[in-house]
């Protein structure tokens, strides 16, 4: 019985037919299983380099190629494109087995012989070239054969191996593309998530390799599953996983462990694709969580997509943090009577006046939140030797005698009044469920791990038995938007050596991220676990245009020049809903919002619910956590607006907090901009902030 697969290219082209083409194709593909080779009307390629492929017909105009073995039944669908195109594409290309995967994987012969001669007599004149220092033997174990190797002899810079990714077997591009990124051969095969196929490979025997190349090709059995992908054809993630990403989501651990890398690399697909197997796995129940309740809702979408199964559907709990910590505390005494932030900062206010204290409100509030609930300090003495790490303001033992007494007097001043705080229900959550030896979930999975706070890992700690599998936890460093820095290791969450990084960005082109790096300003960023998170070798699927810089000498102005930009975004086919605007402050959103619906152009704010369908989104720069669109607008981004003063601690109070909120900032603004797929465009009035100056002077 022939079997079909449907490769990642296959998917990518279907999604952009119109209606009924794809209707069309269904249709052909729905009957192949029942029809024979030779029933199913396979065509021979005049030509072609390689013999296998075959085309069939779509409909008057449009051809499939399909990848058709000597022997074996699998017939793999790799492209749906106009008659001429499908031909031209299929006699240029030669398929084959990688020695060192066993997976299938494609060239394209006709762009490698037409290229090298004069990449030849270009590196003839040159004294270096870019893989000098790397040994054959080396290039081999990594599955690059004698015709890549032959080609990459001659490259002799990183934009000449660039711009041969098109037409290179993709395996063999990212292991040179690793390679020149300055990465070891063992790094490279890490990156590359390839497991050595587990028996002896046959170059021949493409059904098998096909078979192994579960990160670009899919196997269907049967009309319905084949209608389950053309279903949503653009959601690939659901289906292809890099191999790095399909590692980490199936591994077992054995206690818990972490995926991180830059925006867009795909750690919240990590962490849904995680979450199911989990679920699938042992019949265990899992808590899916993060920090907000947006980004929970965004998970819960995406679980939506994925698991189609009732019952893995009902193991699986998505709540944030701290729903899920006033949950246990509801089931015990009810609702907390909750102190609302400005009483809070009143509560501060009057304690620091009665006892004459030469703290601000504010410090006393962080010195409470960083220190004592932090660490969970209990008592006078545990305070005064208590660890203060990233609290810039050293205090002698007389200061620390003062500040106490304010705690104390703040704490006892909730208790009297049965009062409570997020942060106090999250430790009586967390006392909760340490004390219960039957826990709620068997595994939990986090995500935008970087924002928890301390008291928020140790409640989810105790919600899990410690037991291989427990936790979960993907993030970025880089995108830290809330909570000053932590050690995972300090709240009893030990992901040393089951830490994994992923380096390809799916969103992004390869020059909107490379200009949000310069954001970031070569700002040392921590990995949660004591050392630093590395940048090295991160790449984009996409190239495009660089980002749009736009200075303008008043607010009107800007304004005006965004609503221009959004129309010829619209007016180049851009739709409404795939425009996003972020900008710092509430109030911005708020005039965005109004002068676009004032020039004509339909924008309604992200945090109001119910948004139209066909409608610009604007929103803060923290809303915009989790998102993505095509186009993404950052305005006001002007020295006085980024950062704005009242968010970044004076450095002469706490110059440790100043740098930290300096660099929360930059965070916030690099999440911005990296929420763009295609395009960026990046506005300011008057000065423009610190942040960009060095990108904008460049
Ligand atoms: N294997 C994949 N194939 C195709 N698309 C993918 C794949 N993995 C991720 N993506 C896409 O890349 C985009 C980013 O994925 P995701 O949101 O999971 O990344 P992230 O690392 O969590 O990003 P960020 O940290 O910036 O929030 C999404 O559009 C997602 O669908």
């Amino acid at each position: 019985m022939p079997r079909l697969g449907i490769d990642r290219d296959f998917l990518r082209d279907y999604a952009r037919l119109d209606r009924k083409l794809q209707d069309r194709v269904h249709e052909v593909f729905a009957k192949f299983e029942a029809a024979t080779h030779a029933g199913i009307h396979l065509e021979k390629i005049a030509n072609a380099k390689d013999d296998r492929f075959r085309s069939i017909r779509i409909d008057q105009f449009w051809r499939g190629v399909v990848l058709a073995p000597e022997s074996g039944d699998t017939f793999t669908l790799l492209k749906v494109l106009p008659h001429d195109d499908a031909y031209t594409w299929a006699q240029r290309r030669q398929a084959s087995v990688n020695a060192a995967t066993g997976r299938i994987e494609i060239r394209d012969v006709a762009a490698i012989d037409a290229t090298l001669p004069e990449l030849s007599r270009h590196a003839s004149g040159k004294t270096s070239r870019l893989f000098a220092r790397v040994s054959d033997k080396d290039l081999r174990r990594l599955g690059v054969d004698d015709q890549t190797q032959q080609f990459a002899r001659v490259l002799t810079d990183e934009l000449q191996l660039e711009a041969a990714r098109a037409f290179l077997p993709q395996h063999q591009w990212e292991a040179l593309y690793g390679l020149a990124a300055g990465m070891s051969p063992d790094e490279v095969w890490s990156a590359l998530g390839a497991p050595p196929a587990d028996e002896p490979i046959d170059p021949d025997d493409v059904d098998a390799a096909v078979e192994r190349t579960t990160e670009r090709v899919l196997l269907v059995q049967g009309s319905d599953e084949l209608l389950d992908v053309f279903r949503r054809p653009l959601d690939l993630w659901r289906i292809y996983l890099h191999p790095v990403q399909y590692q980490v989501a199936h591994a077992e651990y054995r206690g818990p462990a972490r995926v991180t890398g830059g925006p867009g690399t795909g750690k919240t697909v990590v962490a849904i694709h995680r979450a199911r197997h989990l679920a699938e796995r042992d019949g265990g129940k899992v808590l899916v969580t993060t920090f907000t309740s947006n980004l929970a809702a965004t998970l819960q979408a995406g679980l939506d997509l994925l698991v189609d199964d009732q019952h893995v559907r009902d193991r699986i709990t998505v709540q944030h943090v701290d729903q899920f910590a006033h949950q246990v505390f509801r089931q015990r005494h009810g609702h907390p009577r909750l102190l609302l932030p400005a009483d809070e900062v009143g509560r501060w206010r009057e304690i620091r006046q009665r006892l004459d204290l030469p703290f601000t409100e504010t410090f006393l509030a962080e010195e409470w939140r960083q220190v004592v609930l932090a660490h969970r300090v209990h008592d006078a003495q545990a305070y005064l030797t208590a660890k203060r790490s990233g609290r810039g303001r050293p205090l002698n033992a007389r200061q620390r005698a003062q500040l106490w007494q304010a705690v104390w007097e703040f704490q006892q001043d909730l208790r009297d009044r049965r009062m409570w705080t997020h942060e106090t229900v999250r430790a009586e959550a967390t006392d909760l469920l340490a004390g219960q030896a039957d826990k709620p979930f068997r595994h939990v999975v986090v995500d935008e791990a970087q924002d928890l706070s301390p008291d928020q890992w140790r409640l989810l700690r105790a919600a899990v038995p410690e037991a291989p599998n427990d936790m979960f936890v993907a993030g970025d460093t880089h995108q830290r938007i809330y909570h000053h820095r932590i050690s995972l290791r300090d709240v009893g969450v030990r992901v040393s050596g089951r830490s994994t990084r992923l380096t390809v960005n799916y969103r992004t082109t390869a020059e909107i991220l490379a200009w949000s790096f310069q954001i970031l300003h070569g700002e040392r960023i921590d990995n949660l676990d004591g050392d630093l998170e590395s940048v090295e070798g991160y790449r984009c699927e996409t190239h495009g245009s660089h980002p749009l810089l736009q200075s303008f000498q008043t607010r009107a102005d800007e304004l005006k020049g965004l609503s221009d930009q959004i129309q010829s975004w619209v007016s180049a086919g851009v739709q409404l809903n795939e425009i996003g605007i972020a900008a710092r402050s509430n109030g911005l959103v708020e005039a965005v919002v109004g002068e676009l619906s004032r020039s004509g152009i339909p924008a309604h704010s992200l945090s109001r619910s119910n948004p139209p369908a066909e409608a610009v989104a604007a929103g803060t720069m923290h809303r915009m956590k989790g998102l993505e669109f095509r186009c993404v607008a950052v305005v006001g981004v002007t020295a006085q607006q980024v950062p704005p003063a009242n968010a970044v601690t004076p450095a002469d109070e706490d110059q440790s907090t100043h740098l930290q909120d300096l660099q929360r900032e930059r965070c916030l603004l690099f999440v911005a901009c990296t929420r763009a797929r295609e395009q960026l465009y990046v506005s300011w009035h008057g000065v423009p902030s610190e942040f960009i100056k060095p990108a904008t002077d460049g």
